[in-house]
């Protein structure tokens, strides 16, 4: 059995990696960390867990931790781990971050978009960027795993093969995104009441979010180039979802624009065997309720004929594939599990 210890339990992506682990078969959860609820029953912060979690919750004391389990996950904000990560800790086990402290390379690029100081940046040059379909041979063997967020992933995917390709113009990609509410946290915040959200779409952190450099850089590994890109997210009134959708000009070929079927070929090239990347039939533009409490993005794309540009979609959970979901994936090649263990999760509806 792989012991498994969560700080940063208590969250949505805590909790959920809670609910994905303990249909794990290989996985035995040791810790359940909190930050405020020291010494509680989990399953009375999380009612959901009732007879499922006996445990209570413990700290944040990661050192500790790292004696006991053979993977911690950190499910905490932005520079929690950053703080605290030591080789030491690394040498005794694996350690998945579900926050974007590793996932930037350059360090003043992180700096710059969260506007906090990284406290280990010796660290950031070996972690890798876990998007699996793309990164799952440079994970086998890692100690430390930068787990992708919810939009980025979805913005990656959808758009990943075209950009490898090369078959848009990357000057002209932009990313529309929107998400549930679940994305922004817990924790309680004004903007995040149901009175704000309820009955209400907008769109916040233009032209400056902090998942645009992020973007940038896993497309331009894409693209073998530096890329630049617009991002708009958007707050929408449900629990869980990303729906992006991302237009870009299709180069074209002998003065021709590519077709449907050559399109799709592309698309199928990198996902036709991919378990979680669902290309789905032509016309079908892809919803978040088909992916909801499932580890499955789902893609499509439209070609414009009279603008030249081609309509890119992806749909998956925020807090599935956008994070708890994916982490476990990492988690399976890390201990060489099949990837899709504890995964199965087929998509709820309504
Ligand atoms: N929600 C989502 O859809 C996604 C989230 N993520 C990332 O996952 C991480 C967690 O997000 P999310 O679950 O939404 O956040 P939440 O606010 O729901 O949960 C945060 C968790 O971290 C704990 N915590 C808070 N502050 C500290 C601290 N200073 N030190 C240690 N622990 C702390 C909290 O403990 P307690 O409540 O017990 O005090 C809680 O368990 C973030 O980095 C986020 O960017 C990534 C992709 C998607
Ligand atoms: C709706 C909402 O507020 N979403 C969060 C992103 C979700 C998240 O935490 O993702 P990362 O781990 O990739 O940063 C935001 O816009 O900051």
């Amino acid at each position: 059995m792989i012991k498994a210890g969560i700080i940063g339990a208590t969250g949505y992506a805590g909790g959920e990696l809670v609910r994905i682990l303990l249909g794990h078969k290989d996985v035995e959860i040791k810790w359940y960390g909190s930050r405020s609820y020291i010494d509680k029953k989990y399953a009375d912060v999380y009612r959901n867990m009732f007879t499922l979690v006996e445990d209570v919750c413990l700290d944040d004391n990661i050192e500790k931790l790292a004696k006991e389990v053979d993977v911690i996950f950190t499910a905490t904000p932005q520079g929690f781990l950053a703080g605290v990560l030591t080789e030491e800790i690394l040498k005794q086990c694996k350690v998945i971050d579900l926050s974007a402290d590793y996932r930037i390379k350059d360090v003043h690029i992180y700096e710059q978009w969260y506007g906090i100081e990284h406290k280990s940046p010796q660290f950031i040059e070996e972690a890798v960027y876990g998007l699996c379909e793309i990164n799952r041979e440079k994970t086998k063997g890692k100690r430390l795993v930068a787990n992708p967020g919810c939009y980025t992933t979805c913005s990656i995917l959808t758009a990943y093969p075209l950009v490898k390709e090369g078959l848009i113009d990357t000057t002209t990609l932009i990313v529309d995104a929107k998400s549930g509410t679940s994305g922004a946290g817990r924790g309680a915040k004004v903007q995040n009441l149901y009175c704000e959200v309820n009955e209400n779409i907008k769109a916040y952190g233009v032209a400056s979010h902090r998942h645009t450099p992020e973007i940038e850089e896993q497309l331009g590994y894409a693209a073998g180039k530096e890329i630049q890109i617009n991002f708009t997210p958007h707050l929408v009134p449900m629990n869980r979802g990303i729906l992006v959708t991302e237009y870009a000009t299709l180069n074209k070929k002998d003065g021709k624009l590519p077709t449907y079927e050559e399109i799709k070929a592309v698309y199928d090239k990198y996902y036709g065997k991919e378990k979680f990347v669902r290309v789905l039939d032509k016309g079908v533009c892809p919803e978040t309720k088909w992916v909801e409490g499932s580890n499955y993005v789902d893609v499509n794309f439209v070609i414009d004929e009279r603008t030249g540009r081609i309509i890119m979609m992806g749909a998956l959970d925020n807090i599935v594939k956008g994070a708890a979901g994916q982490a476990v994936q990492n988690m399976n090649i890390l201990f060489g599990l099949p990837e899709e263990t504890g995964l199965e999760l087929v998509p709820m509806f309504p």
